[in-house]
């Protein structure tokens, strides 16, 4: 089995480097390996012998370029060298690689990007610290302009390789090179969108130097989490694959409530209940057939269902509404210790009171599923967790805070753990932003946890079957469409 992906923010990776270097191996040869591994990707891009303009920064970026720049330019590429300062202005092993480059250089702003076929851009990764302006803005400015295809040294320069953020402007490249790890910069967005294709290179650091680095972030893929998908055994009977039940809206509402258990059904739970409002009863009845049903009258109601120790899930949110009456649902389902999850009005109707669910879901495994709208009302007058500019961050706090797992959804879907795991999501597409895709996530969620699937790993694993199936669906995918998607997503996985 693939190991989990470990994505490292640039103060992990440089913890990983001092690593290396602890156990003998010099940071220059680091360098002289990144330097290798970028004059190779450019050789994939362009033909034998063609104009190669690099353009390096004041860092060790710099001088991962100015290796790749003196390796192409020995085997035969016209090569010219931009450099963003003074060549004598190099510190460490990036002046070590400067003195080997045997050529002028010019300043950045007077290098000629016309006739390159490629531009190699080593102005800034890991070590970019503040907005950029000035001499290296323009110098961006101009790459972007020039059309031609750009290869990136570790982070397009302008990528803030921890938050994915634009620092001002950023080089849009074709492809990056990347060293030892991909950094979370990689996934999240807006950065996703200016890397092209992200190589990972090997420059000598090992595994253990990796885990040195203290991350914890991951790539959501099945390798997080596959083996944790049960498979029912030849004595199974539909309770041991777990209850869930789904609380449903009004009368006019109830549809939300249908999605998220139609998934959960199709996610292997064995027995799904839709708990519905009397007067919304005879809609809920008309529409289910493997689903059951039964009357709860407000938060009375559930905590009489909950005597059914079966039940083993909840969701509760979806269509609630936001009201007090909602609050008093949340709370008879946290008190009620069963596996939960809470969605849209369940955490609206705790706009601003964030504190009245702190560490409220201690007993039992909880994951909340806000989009960022959702996030930011939940959260009001929480800066700490509001105001760290990386989404990891703030979804590592919030799941701390409320000791719940905390799906911060958008197109970069992060999953974050109390403890700390943290999983970005990446098989994303547009087409899942539709009505009742947020439902139909809960619902997987909670077929999952029925299952005995850990908070962590049912949400990462729901996360990506919930994406993979629209995207094989793709245009015109509306959110019925995605539970009867589900069986192929899981098949491929159990590889039954
Ligand atoms: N294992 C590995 O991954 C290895 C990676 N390598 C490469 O090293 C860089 C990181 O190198 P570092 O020197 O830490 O950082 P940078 O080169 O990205 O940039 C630092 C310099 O840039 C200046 N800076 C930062 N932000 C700005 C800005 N907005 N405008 C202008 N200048 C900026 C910074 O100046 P300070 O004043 O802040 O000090 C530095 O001068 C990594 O990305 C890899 O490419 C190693 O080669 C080996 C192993
Ligand atoms: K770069």
């Amino acid at each position: 089995m693939n190991a989990p992906e470990l994505l490292l923010t640039p103060r992990e990776m440089r913890k990983a480097d001092a690593s290396v270097i602890r156990s003998g191996t010099p940071g220059v040869t680091l360098m002289q390996n990144a330097g290798a591994a970028v004059a190779d990707a450019a050789r994939e891009m362009v033909s034998p012998g063609a104009r190669i303009v690099v353009l390096a920064g004041p860092g060790q970026n710099g001088g991962d370029g100015i290796v790749a720049a003196t390796r192409l330019r020995e085997q035969g590429y016209r090569v010219s060298l931009g450099l963003l300062g003074k060549r004598e202005a190099f510190s460490g092993d990036a002046a070590l690689v400067a003195r080997e480059w045997p050529s002028d250089v010019v300043a950045v702003d007077g290098a000629n990007l016309a006739p390159a076929e490629l531009v190699i851009d080593a102005l800034f990764g890991g070590g970019l610290s503040r907005e950029i302006e000035g001499a290296a803005r323009a110098a961006i400015d101009r790459i972007n302009m020039s059309g031609g295809p750009v290869l990136a040294v570790d982070l397009p320069s302008g990528i803030d390789g921890e938050t994915g953020a634009v620092r001002g402007i950023a080089v849009r490249a074709a492809r990056t090179v990347t060293f030892a790890a991909r950094k979370p910069g990689h996934y999240l967005l807006p950065g996703r969108t200016f890397c092209g294709d992200v190589t990972v290179a090997d420059i000598g650091v090992g595994s253990s130097d990796l885990q040195a680095s203290g991350g914890r972030t991951y790539v959501n893929a099945p390798a997080l989490w596959r083996e944790a998908i049960p498979r029912p055994g030849p004595s199974s009977h539909k309770y041991e694959r777990g209850h869930v039940l789904v609380a449903s809206g009004g009368a006019t509402r109830t549809g939300a409530a249908r999605l998220a258990a139609r998934a959960a059904l199709r996610i292997g739970a064995g027995v799904v209940t839709v708990a519905s409002p009397p007067e919304a009863l005879g809609v809920n009845a008309a529409q289910l057939t493997a689903i059951m049903l039964r009357g709860c009258d407000g938060p009375e109601g559930l905590h009489a269902i909950l005597a059914d120790e079966r039940l083993n899930a909840l969701v509760v949110g979806p269509a609630l509404g936001v009201t007090a009456v909602t609050r008093a649902m949340v709370a008879v389902a946290a008190q009620a210790r069963r596996r939960l999850v809470l969605d849209a009005d369940a955490l609206t109707s705790f706009e601003g009171l964030a504190s009245e669910l702190h560490q409220g879901f201690r007993s039992a495994p909880t994951v909340i599923t806000p989009h960022d709208g959702e996030f930011t009302r939940l959260f009001k007058g929480h800066p700490d967790i509001l105001d760290p500019s990386s989404k990891v961050e703030r979804a590592r706090r919030a799941a701390a805070y409320l000791s719940a797992v905390a799906v911060l959804k958008g197109a970069d879907t992060v999953i974050a753990a109390p403890d700390g795991r943290a999983a970005i999501n990446a098989n994303g597409t547009p087409y899942l932003g539709t009505a009742g895709s947020g439902d139909v996530l809960c619902g997987i969620i909670a077929g999952l946890m029925a299952q005995h699937l850990p908070a962590f790993e049912a949400a990462a694993a729901a996360v990506w079957i919930h994406a993979e199936a629209g995207a094989a669906f793709g245009a015109g995918l509306i959110s019925e469409d995605l539970p009867e998607l589900i069986p192929e997503v899981l098949q491929g996985l159990l590889g039954a």
